[in-house]
Order: structure tokens, then C-alpha cells, then sequence
């Protein structure tokens, strides 16, 4: 903005480190100033005034500051990795471009001609069985029927792929989530009792992050000679986890089984970017994913399956017989045992985010949202929108200025 008499210069405000585009619309410009006080002086000089050399129409500015990263901040933050032998859980797979962008449109576009079911802050579809999100389980006595025939080409891809004892897997269940930016998964393990021990997620439509916590003092183990008396612990309020965290690009399938399915809790952060090795990757207009899962026939007992109570926050362990469980674990699955801990207890599934720390992608995320209120929502799904700096600023993917 070129100085004259009625548009005073940016510059005079304060150091200018760096002017560039927010986004493709040409409307929307960032001004980073290397303090705040000089962002503030130019929002009191600019904002709700006409400029002349924009055909005198108004300026309307916003301004964030970044905060300041503290310990809390930088015990948030993990690495994502691109890969699963990076991430390196046992019994977690990843494989990418699983599916065609063909096959991806045709799977988007046979759920989105079926019936949603509307959760808090999410929309999903069952078939096969109804998952019962109170009780975490599947619904035996509501069958749905076969896996509808939409499903057909990534049934069949699973079974001729090479993962173990894949076509020997008769998946009957599928639940379809549909989140919206911003809304992510409370972490959890699938119910043991509800479900067998591989599960495969398929994402479409766009990318996200999963994060995996494992609580300390567990061993997985497969050999069942080395079994250990089980204690039962609400690992709820339990800070001392592992973490890892991986990036789920659209088309990739995700599979979990074995650690990875009942010593790791899962869970998606609620984020609309997300911090891949130093890439700020936006969230798109929605993620949808397709779980398959295939239901426990019965036989088998698995015990500790949380049952979510009235508040959200507490959970209640089912104690079915320990023993029992133990054996058929060692024998079926191999076995997590847990020093002090039980194997199964999960933070209830929950429909709600976490309202704990704000995360190092949440602070972006307010910026990000700043831009969001002054209108003109474009849709730069999986965009890298910048990088977050060493000391915790965000800078912009093209001039690698801060912003404010
Ligand atoms: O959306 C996903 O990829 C995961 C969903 C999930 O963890 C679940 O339905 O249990
Ligand atoms: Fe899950």
C-alpha cells in the first residue's frame, strides 16, 4: 500500500516482515509486523476505513499474536510420521493409495446417497451390524444385513492383498464416519468383546492425523506362558503415556491389529491443521473414513470391555472373568499385560472434543479461524498453509513470513 494522504503507509506502524496472500481469492492479504503493538496501531488506522486505492471500498482486518510456547505447549506437540514402519507400532499397517480417485468418488457418492445418522458433531452410517455408541458394541439383534455392494471392490482388494490371513477375514461390519474440519475421535480401543482382532480404516475424501497413547507399565506379549495377574486401572487420568501420532492421506487404508489394536488407544485430535513434519496441512471440507471390522461370533470372551455410564468421563469395567479372558487372549491374540493396569480399559467413545490442552495446531487454528469470519471459505483441502517455526511461530508456505 503505496504511502499517500489518505492511506497512511504500513510501514510507518512498525517493521514489516513480510506482506503475502492468505489464500487464492485476491482478497485477502497477511501483514506480519515483527511486534503487536505496530499490528495494533495499523488495525486502529486501517480498519473500517475506505482505502482510495481500492476503489474506496473498506478495509476490514483482523489480527492474532502467536502465544508464546510453553512446556505445556511442546508436551503437546509429537511427531508425525508419513509411514507405519516409522511409526513403528507392531501389528499397524499402513498402505497408500489403497483405492483410485475414481473408486474414492464412487464410495463418496454411494453414502452420500444413503441416509446419515447425525451424531453431536458428526454424521455416520452403519452396515452389517448397528454400533451402539453407548454401550461401544455392536447391536446382534439389529443385523442390517450383507455389507451393501458399494463396499464390494475394497472387500475384495483387502483379501487379495498381502496382509496376513487377509482373505480368510470375513469382514461384516462397516461404520462410515463423515468429519467436518475440526472434529476428530476421543481416544478408545475398540471394544475387544465386540470385535475381532483386525480392523481396517479407509480414508476419503481428505487427510487427518491418528494419535496413539500407550499407558506405561503394559507389555505386550505373545507368548501366553508369560501371563501376569492383571489389576485393573482407569488409565483416564493417567499422564504417562507413549505417543505417536501418523498422517492418513485420503485413499490410504489404515489397518490394526494385534499391539496395535488392544495395548494402543487411537484416537483423531481435533484439529483443523495439522502439524506434519513441520507442514501445516489444513483439514478439508470433510474426512470421511469406512471402518470394517468383523463382529465377535460369541465364542469368544473378552473381558474389561468399557461400558461408558451417564457422564461422560467415567467409565466402568465389565468384569467377566479374568481368567477366562486371559487364557483365551494368550491363545487367540497373544497377550498385553499390564503391570498395575488392565488391558482394556479404554476413555469412553465419546462425541465430544477433548477439552484439554490446546494444541500447538489449535493456535493456528484460531488464526485460521480469524480468516474464516471475514467470509470467502475456500477449500484448500490437504494444503500445506505454512510450517510452524522452532520457537513456535507460524510462518506462511510463500514468503516464509511470520504472521500475526
Ligand atoms: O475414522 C477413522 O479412521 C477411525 C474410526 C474409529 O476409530 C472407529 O470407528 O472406531
Ligand atoms: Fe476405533
Amino acid at each position: 500500500m503505496a504511502k499517500n494522504q489518505k492511506n497512511p503507509s504500513i510501514c510507518q506502524f512498525g517493521v514489516v516482515r513480510g506482506v503475502h496472500a492468505a489464500d487464492d481469492s485476491g482478497t485477502r492479504v497477511i501483514v506480519s509486523f515483527s511486534d503487536e503493538g505496530s499490528a495494533q496501531s495499523a488495525f486502529t488506522a486501517f480498519n473500517g476505513r475506505r482505502c482510495s486505492q481500492l476503489s474506496d471500498r473498506f478495509l476490514h482486518i483482523r489480527y492474532s499474536v502467536p502465544r508464546p510456547s510453553s512446556p505445556v505447549r511442546d508436551r503437546d506437540m509429537v511427531d508425525v510420521s508419513l509411514t507405519a514402519d516409522e511409526l513403528n507400532i507392531p501389528g499397524l499397517h499402513l498402505f497408500m493409495d489403497f483405492i483410485t480417485p475414481k473408486e474414492e468418488e464412487e464410495l463418496l457418492a454411494a453414502v452420500d446417497s444413503r441416509p446419515w445418522i447425525s451424531l453431536a458433531k458428526r454424521r455416520v452410517q452403519h452396515y452389517g451390524y448397528e454400533f451402539c455408541y453407548q454401550t461401544r458394541n455392536v447391536d446382534t439383534k439389529k443385523f442390517l444385513g450383507g455389507l451393501p455392494s458399494f463396499v464390494s471392490p475394497v472387500l475384495e482388494r483387502i483379501s487379495a492383498s498381502s496382509l496376513d490371513d487377509a482373505a480368510t477375514i470375513n469382514l461384516d461390519q462397516l461404520t462410515v464416519n463423515e468429519y467436518p474440519p475440526g472434529v476428530g475421535l476421543s481416544p478408545h480401543i475398540d471394544t475387544n468383546s465386540a470385535f475381532e482382532d483386525k480392523i481396517f480404516s479407509l480414508s476419503l475424501a481428505g487427510p487427518c492425523i491418528m494419535e496413539f497413547r500407550r499407558y506405561q507399565g503394559g507389555i505386550w506379549q505373545s507368548d501366553p506362558a508369560m501371563s501376569k495377574t492383571v489389576h485393573e486401572e482407569n488409565t483416564e487420568n493417567s499422564t504417562n503415556f507413549l505417543r505417536r501420532a501418523i498422517y492418513l492421506p485420503p485413499r490410504s487404508i489404515l489397518l490394526l491389529s494385534g499391539e496395535a489394536r488392544y495395548a494402543w488407544h487411537h484416537y483423531i485430535p481435533h484439529h483443523k491443521i495439522d502439524n506434519v513434519k513441520d507442514s501445516l496441512i489444513r483439514r478439508a471440507s470433510r474426512r470421511v473414513s469406512f471402518t470394517l471390522r468383523k463382529r465377535q461370533d460369541g465364542k469368544s470372551i473378552a473381558v474389561n470391555d468399557v461400558l461408558t455410564s451417564s457422564g461422560p468421563r467415567h467409565t466402568r469395567a465389565r468384569n467377566i472373568d479374568a481368567s477366562v479372558k486371559r487364557e483365551r487372549d494368550a491363545a487367540r491374540l497373544g497377550k498385553f499385560v499390564v503391570d498395575g493396569a488392565s488391558d482394556d480399559v479404554s476413555v469412553p467413545f465419546n462425541d465430544e472434543p477433548d477439552h484439554g490442552r490446546a494444541s500447538e495446531s489449535e493456535e493456528m487454528e484460531e488464526f485460521e479461524g480469524n480468516f474464516d469470519q471475514s467470509g470467502g471459505h475456500d477449500d484448500t483441502s490437504g494444503v500445506v498453509v505454512g510450517r510452524r517455526a522452532r520457537d513456535g511461530r507460524f510462518v506462511a508456505s510463500d514468503t516464509g513470513s511470520t504472521t500475526i
